[in-house]
């Protein structure tokens, strides 16, 4: 993204999402942004999305610029966005079967996918019948399923609880260390930031601008005791802060 800069609206009742981000990933790369709550996260995964189209600045995608949505990029939400009508393995193969994959070929890597992300057993179920973890585990295999050079997250697992949550946390950084897929994963949450990524990003208040880009200093494979440790603690710390100092500063400009 180069000095991305988003306005809603115009006039009096413009608003004023974004301004002046700069960010790259690197392929390979997890880069989460954290930061108080409008401050613009989403708003900056819709313009790599190609959802948004950004009022200044622009984003680019292995150097050609983004001007609108396209099988290279995955997305999943935090609402679950499966189609009700089809199985686990009709969704899977729904991206394929839009790419024009002849009907075996869809079945297989489907299949493929389903058994290296543990899912198999509910190739058959709809949706309906799986657990909200569950339905989010089968979104981020769908999104994959296209072969994105960049999964985009937008707080995929904030209608979790917490046990499922960090369930699904070591699932995302085991599906993501096999199929090594570019990952901007949008939270809430500094300790899931910590855990998953290996930079991120904090951003202010609105206009949301990136106010630090710190890189994890934790050794890979994961788990959860190395946010708590001095190192993954101290970071923590830092994020919180920052976004405390934020948050605050957005609040009173509400009440000014
Ligand atoms: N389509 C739109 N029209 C007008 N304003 C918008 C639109 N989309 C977003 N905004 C505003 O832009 C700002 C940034 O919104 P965005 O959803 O990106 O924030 P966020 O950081 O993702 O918030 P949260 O953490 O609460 O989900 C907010 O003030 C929001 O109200």
């Amino acid at each position: 993204m180069e000095q991305i800069g988003i306005r809603f609206g115009a006039g009096a009742k413009a608003v004023d999402a974004v301004r002046g981000v700069d960010l790259s990933l690197a392929a390979g790369e997890f880069v989460s942004i954290v930061g108080p709550s409008g401050c613009g996260k989403s708003t900056l995964l819709n313009v790599v999305a190609g959802f948004t189209r950004p009022t200044e600045g622009r984003a680019l995608l292995d150097g050609e610029a983004i001007t609108g949505p396209g099988p290279d990029r995955g997305v999943v939400f935090q609402q679950y966005s499966l189609f009700p009508w089809l199985t686990v393995r009709g969704n899977v193969e729904y991206g394929l079967r839009v790419r024009g994959l002849p009907r075996a070929e869809r079945a297989a890597m489907a299949y493929d996918l389903l058994a290296r992300c543990g899912l198999s057993a509910f190739a058959s179920h709809h949706p309906e019948q799986l657990s909200g973890g569950m339905r989010q585990r089968v979104g981020i295999v769908r999104a994959l399923a296209n072969e994105p050079r960049v999964l985009l997250l937008d707080e995929p697992f904030g209608a979790l609880d917490a046990q499922t949550r960090e369930v699904m946390q070591a699932l995302l950084l085991d599906i993501w260390q096999r199929f090594r897929t570019t990952v901007l994963f949008i939270t809430h949450d500094i300790e899931e930031a910590v855990f998953l990524s290996d930079r991120v990003c904090a951003m202010s208040a609105r206009p949301g601008r990136i106010l630090a880009d710190l890189p994890v200093p934790l050794p890979r494979p994961r788990d959860h005791g190395m946010t708590r440790t001095s190192d993954g603690a101290r970071l923590v710390g830092e994020l919180r802060s920052l976004i405390r100092a934020q948050s605050l500063a957005a609040f009173d400009s509400t009440l000014a």
